[in-house]
């Protein structure tokens, strides 16, 4: 990790309770993450990849507080992450304008002033490279480039630390990924921002990531700088995931 750590998690273990029945019976409570230490530093930006089920999902959920059945510690060094998910069309309200999803989390973080709050929502469409005429547009009216931009721009506006980015880009054509990419890198730096990425895909966390950390079956089996996890991978568990990603 470099500088000073916005996210500390220390010997976390996560656990689901299952359902035995259609009755209701509690079924039995199942470990999902196992003695997952990690931090993440100011500015960095850490990639988490493993295969699907292997519990990155889970370590988001249980970092923000939605997961609830976990022992270990969890420490943030500043304001809560903020989340940016995959589906860009259902983490967003469809009924809505996108002015008014862009001024929610300011409503819901205080921001009374309305002239202050069009300001910023005017201000961040401009950063995230659309017109102010967005504004009035609903979720339906805008591409799957555009729809992530602003679940992105709505995750920003309140200039968290740390973002908690869930396979971003997994759903948009390979030329809209690279453009998502480039725009996460601008507001790393404009809003000196930290990301946790979660992703399937190596090459995207190669061309993000400055650390990446590999997760197989709730473990982290390995954690490296990119350039050293990439060129000498250690767990054979990465060495099957490259060779499976060429
Ligand atoms: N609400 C839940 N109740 C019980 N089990 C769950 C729940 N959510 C996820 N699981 C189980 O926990 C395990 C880890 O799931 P998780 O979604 O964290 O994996 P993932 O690595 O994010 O997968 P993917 O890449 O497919 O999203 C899986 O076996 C999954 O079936």
């Amino acid at each position: 990790m470099q500088g000073e750590p916005v996210l500390e998690v220390r010997h976390l273990n996560s656990y689901y309770q299952e359902n035995a029945s259609i009755f209701g019976r509690k079924g039995p409570r199942r470990q999902i993450l196992h003695d997952v230490s990690f931090s993440i530093g100011r500015g960095e930006i850490v990639g988490l990849v493993g295969e699907s089920g292997c519990g990155k999902t889970t370590l988001s959920r249980t970092i923000l507080g939605i997961v609830k059945d976990y022992d270990g510690e969890i420490i943030h060094h500043s304001q809560r992450p903020q989340m940016v998910f995959q589906d860009p069309f259902s983490s967003l309200n469809p009924a809505r304008t996108i002015g008014w999803i862009l001024e929610e989390p300011l409503r819901a973080s205080g921001i009374r002033d309305k002239a202050a709050r069009k300001a910023a929502v005017a201000d961040m469409l401009r950063r995230i490279g659309l017109d102010e005429s967005y504004a009035g547009r609903r979720p339906s009216e805008l591409s799957g480039g555009q729809r992530q931009r602003i679940s992105i721009a709505s995750a920003v506006i309140t200039h968290p630390k740390l973002i908690l980015a869930d396979e971003p880009v997994s759903a948009l054509d390979v030329t809209i990924q690279a453009q998502i990419l480039r725009l996460l890198v601008e507001l790393q730096r404009d809003y000196d921002l930290s990301y946790l990425f979660i992703s399937h895909d190596l090459n995207v966390v190669y061309q993000l990531c400055s650390r990446v950390m590999v997760m197989k079956e709730g473990v982290i089996v390995e954690e490296n700088t990119v350039e050293a996890l990439f060129d000498h991978p250690q767990h054979p568990y990465t060495r099957q995931l490259l060779a499976a990603s060429l």
